[in-house]
Order: structure tokens, then sequence, then C-alpha cells
């Protein structure tokens, strides 16, 4: 099994990884990517069998280009999720008075936002493709630090300047592990994204209302614009499956079907929550 990754060593996408795939008998080869793109793209174009992303911050909502890629590629499929508690340090090779430039992934920039006004309030913030992209970015510099994991510290042989410096203690992500295998539905959650064929009084409710009569308990509702015209919205939903009744599920995907231009089900999966 060959899994995408967001690379290099060293990122929480690669913590996330090795967590997804430790119940898989066959053997595993990860593969970094660079960017979450790159990483759909793998398993899009069969250089990879399998890929992880994030999907979702309890603190910044959902990755959009995540949640753009999945819309995008119908055929994949949601084979389990992992919630995992990130914790970021401060790395540098210099000390906290002389750093001027600080360089991570717009999502962990945005999780310290808090810590880095009150400690750093002048510095550069600088995005890179993964947070271990920017730990080996600062290696051996004295002026620049870099937001990422402690493992990223041991793998770029960084000191830690302070820990941890995410705004909020409970800070977690979910991750996804996709891949384009034949969809389950023994799991307790569900993913579905849909778009409305009418942009009509009541048509998002009339939507709801399967749910809804179909006795399903929607657990997270997402929009993402569609691109194609102002105002056009597709929604990812996800259903709790644990006490439904199984009919349930085909059920409202037949009663939505009339109500949608496109629907996709990314199938049901377990989630390891190790928040
Ligand atoms: O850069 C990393 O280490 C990643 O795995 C990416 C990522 C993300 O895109 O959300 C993963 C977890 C954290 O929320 C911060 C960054």
């Amino acid at each position: 099994m060959r899994i995408a990754f967001l690379g290099p060593i060293g990122t929480y996408g690669e913590q996330a990884a090795h967590e997804l795939v430790l119940e898989e008998s066959e053997a595993i080869e990860l593969v970094p990517q660079k960017g979450i793109s790159a990483v759909v793209e793998a398993l899009v174009n069969d250089s990879c069998t399998a890929a992880v992303v994030p999907v979702e911050n309890s603190v910044e909502g959902g990755v959009t280009t995540s949640l753009d890629a999945l819309w995008q590629h119908p055929d994949l499929c949601i084979r389990r999720a992992l919630i995992m508690p990130i914790r970021h340090a401060l790395l540098s090779n210099g000390s906290l008075a002389d750093i001027s430039e600080v360089l991570s992934h717009p999502q962990a920039l945005a999780q310290c936002n808090q810590w880095l006004i009150r400690h750093l309030p002048n510095v550069l913030q600088l995005p890179t493709h993964s947070t271990a992209e920017a730990a080996s970015m600062v290696a051996g510099s004295n002026f620049r630090a870099a937001i990422a994991s402690k493992q990223a510290a041991k793998d770029h042989r960084l000191n830690e300047l302070a820990y941890p410096i995410n705004d909020i203690a409970g800070n977690c992500t979910r991750f996804l592990l996709l891949d384009k295998g034949e969809r389950n539905w023994s799991g307790p959650t569900a993913s579905m994204a849909f778009s409305l064929q009418s942009n009509v009084p009541g048509a998002l409710l009339k939507a709801l209302a399967c749910f809804a009569r179909r006795g399903l308990n929607m657990s997270r509702i997402e929009s993402r614009p569609s691109k194609r015209e102002m105002g056009e919205y597709i929604f990812f939903v996800d259903l709790d499956l644990s006490k439904a009744d199984r009919l349930a599920i085909s059920q409202v995907v037949q009663d939505l079907v009339p109500l949608c231009n496109n629907l996709t089900m990314f199938g049901a999966y377990f989630t390891k929550d190790l928040s």
C-alpha cells in the first residue's frame, strides 16, 4: 500500500498516516508530497493507493483544499478518520529575542495567532507547504523560527523556544484516509456532499428535511462555494449512523436525488479519537 501524505517527514500529516494505517496487514510505504493538492493528485493518478489529508481543525474549521478535492473527485472514498491533538512548538537555532521571521503552514500560523501577537508582534509571518517544510527551512538560521511539532524539532535539530504555543489548549485536527475502493456502509459516520438543483426559497430546508424524516442526525454541515456562480454552494454533511436504521441512508439518498444537481456519497467509516 503506497500512502500519499503531506511531507516532508515530521508533519502532523505523517503522524496521522502512521496512526491511520496501524491495523493494515499489507506492507506500507509512506510517500511524501508537496502540498495537500499533490497528496490528492497522487491518489487520483494512481501513483499511490491511498492518501491522508487534514479535513477539519477544531479552531480554524474546514481545510478548504481537502474539501474541494473531495468534491472534484467523486470516485474517492473515505476509509477511516482520525482526530489528533495538535500541539505546536516554536523551533529555531536562535533565541526568541533575535527572531524576525516565523514560517509555517497557514493553518498552524492561524492556530497560534494570539501567541504571535503577544510574544512576537513585529515578526514577518511566511507561509509554507507544511509545518515540517518550515522546520527544514529555518534550520541553521538564528533569526528565523518555525511553528511545527516536537517531532520536527528532532528531525531538523532545532531547539524548542516555546511549547505549546497554540492559542486553544484542546486544538485538534481531523484527518481522513482516502482511497478508490468500494464504499463501505458499516461505520458509524457517513459523509456526503451535494449541490442543490434550484436556488429558491426553502431549497436547502427541503434537503435538510430529508435527514429529519429518515431519523438521521447530522453531525456536521459545511458549505463551500461552487466556484461557478456567486451565491451557489456545495454542502458537505456528516451523518451519525450509530443509532440509525441501516436502511435510512439509502432512503435519504433516494429522497435527495431529485433535489440535487450532484450528490456524492463518500462512504461510512470509523473515527479514532485521540483528542
Ligand atoms: O503542516 C503539517 O504538518 C500538516 O500536517 C498540515 C496541517 C493542516 O493542514 O491543517 C495539519 C494539522 C495542523 O492543523 C496544521 C497543519
